[in-house]
């Protein structure tokens, strides 16, 4: 038996007392996409202790590992090491994503993460919704990964972006960082506040007005982030967000920094774990401002790379009809991408009409043999719903994940034999109001075919029993 950390030590204390030599890994920016697997492939790179968000070119960077020095272990090993720290409290490994830290920020000191014990999350089997409203369907299962501290994947990524500013700041590097700040449809600003508040660093969330729930829009709020709500789209924000930290030291948090796909890629790395390193056939992602896509197909391919699975699923990403940027440009064979307006849709935090990381989905499609789907808002509703019936409180971003699910499976190109996953993105609790408008059968224009309302009954035995009889008719 370990014996027990003395009553004057935290567990940070324990694992400095603990730390593992150096282990030679490292990782930097490249300009995206990335090259042929193995380091080297081009001139021009960036340590990770720069600020940098862009290529000399402009374009989108990425964060490349060296891959020769991991590959130095055979997969089996990462494999057992990873099994190994799964659910336990030795700091930081208990956390899902830094069990993983080898593939996610090799080089920062255990002292400077700032983690909320995030990842882990539930792969829930879907027996219910699987047998009996997809044709017999047994291997399906949801990816909770909405079931986390603030409500979303996005825990995933921030712990790793505020650990890197936090290591800034901190010295000797000593970074004269002012706060960190993001645009936001609700779950990225959300995770920036509770991981900037964890770590005593000023958050800044630039919001669309009214256009996030009012769950959402309380989280950064009480964590004490600088809330500014702009009249205008997600879109519009993310544009004043990338003026306001070229011109202040605000270090920027969302996904076009490729640092919170290093975390996200690790709820792929945990689906793989989960299955006992077997690759599923299918696994449907639901997709806005586009980083969490790659990011999954990321997590797979280092995984293939090293060893520790053998191929890679297909990757399916779902859109909202009302803001299908991707969907139109997948149908035009990838010849034509059209930034759009987005429309309104109940899968609101997917609002997005100019997502700043469509080369990266396009890579991790066409990897993947892929596909993109859409979900119109009575697809969408009535998908989440029928999954709620079935035991989840699923969101509408689920919602259109599962659409995309249902619509694949009934022209047969999703088979009733084949392993799918679904991510789930946020949980259902932070979007009560459209459940509670669907179940009110306010939507216009919506069937609701799912409604369930409360039944208003007078405190009555007799009233009561009428209701309950009509009810359960036939079953009582
Ligand atoms: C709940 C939820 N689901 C899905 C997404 C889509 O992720 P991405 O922007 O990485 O495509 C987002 C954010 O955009 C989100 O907040
Ligand atoms: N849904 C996101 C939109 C921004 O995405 P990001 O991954 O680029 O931060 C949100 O919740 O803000």
């Amino acid at each position: 038996n370990k014996p027990r950390r003395a009553a004057d030590e935290d567990i940070r204390e324990e694992a400095a007392r603990h730390r593992a030599p150096a282990n030679g890994f490292s990782a930097w920016y490249e300009p995206f996409p990335p090259g042929p697997a193995g380091a080297g492939s081009t001139d021009e790179r960036y340590s990770l202790d720069e600020i940098v968000y862009r290529s000399s070119s402009g374009g989108l960077l990425d964060v490349r590992h060296d891959m020769a020095a991991l590959a130095r272990h055979p997969g089996s090993y990462w494999r057992d090491l990873f099994d190994s720290r799964v659910g336990r409290t030795v700091w930081p490994y208990g956390s899902g994503v830094w069990s993983k830290k080898e593939f996610v920020l090799p080089g920062i000191d255990p002292d400077h993460i700032v983690s909320l014990f995030e990842g882990n999350s539930n792969l829930f089997w879907a027996e219910r919704l699987g047998r009996d409203h997809l044709a017999g369907m047994k291997d399906l299962w949801v990816k909770h990964c909405g079931i986390s501290h603030t409500g979303s994947f996005k825990d995933l990524g921030m712990t790793v972006l505020v650990s890197q500013v936090n290591r800034l700041r901190r010295a000797p590097l000593s970074r004269p960082i002012a706060g960190v700040g993001c645009a936001s449809t609700g779950d990225t600003s959300a995770a920036l506040s509770a991981y900037c508040a964890a770590a005593g660093i000023p958050a800044i969330v630039f919001l669309p007005a009214n256009r996030i729930s009012l769950e959402q829009l309380i989280q950064p709020i009480a964590n004490g982030a600088t809330v500014l709500s702009l009249d205008t789209d997600f879109d519009g924000c993310m544009r004043l967000i990338r003026e306001v930290t070229a011109e202040l030291p605000i270090y920027l948090a969302n996904s076009l920094n490729s640092l919170r796909l290093e975390g996200q890629k690790t709820a792929a790395i945990e689906i793989l774990q989960q299955f006992d390193w077997e690759v599923p056939d299918w696994v449907i992602v639901p997709g806005g401002n586009l980083g969490n896509i790659y990011a999954f197909y990321k997590g797979f391919e280092m995984c293939r790379v090293l060893g520790l699975v053998d191929r890679l699923p297909r990757l399916v990403c779902a859109q909202a009809a009302n803001a299908n940027p991707l969907y139109r440009y997948y149908k035009s064979g990838w010849t034509q991408f059209q930034p759009q307006v987005a429309e309104p849709t109940f899968a609101s935090a997917i609002q997005i009409g100019d997502p700043v990381s469509v080369d990266r989905a396009v890579v991790a499609l066409k990897a993947t043999n892929g596909i993109v789907a859409e979900a119109t808002e009575e697809e969408l509703m009535n998908a989440m719903s029928l999954a709620d019936r079935t035991g989840m409180f699923a969101c509408p971003h689920t919602g259109v994940a599962l659409a995309a699910l249902f619509k694949l499976r009934e022209e047969g190109t999703i088979g009733a034999n084949d392993r799918t996953v679904v991510v789930s993105t946020a949980h259902g609790l932070k979007f009560s109001q459209s459940k509670i408008d669907y179940h009110d059968q306010k939507i216009e224009d919506m069937a609701c075919k799912y409604a369930n309302p409360p039944v208003s009954v007078k405190a009555d035995f007799g009233a009561v029993m009428d209701v309950l009889k009509k009810r359960l008719k036939g079953k009582l």
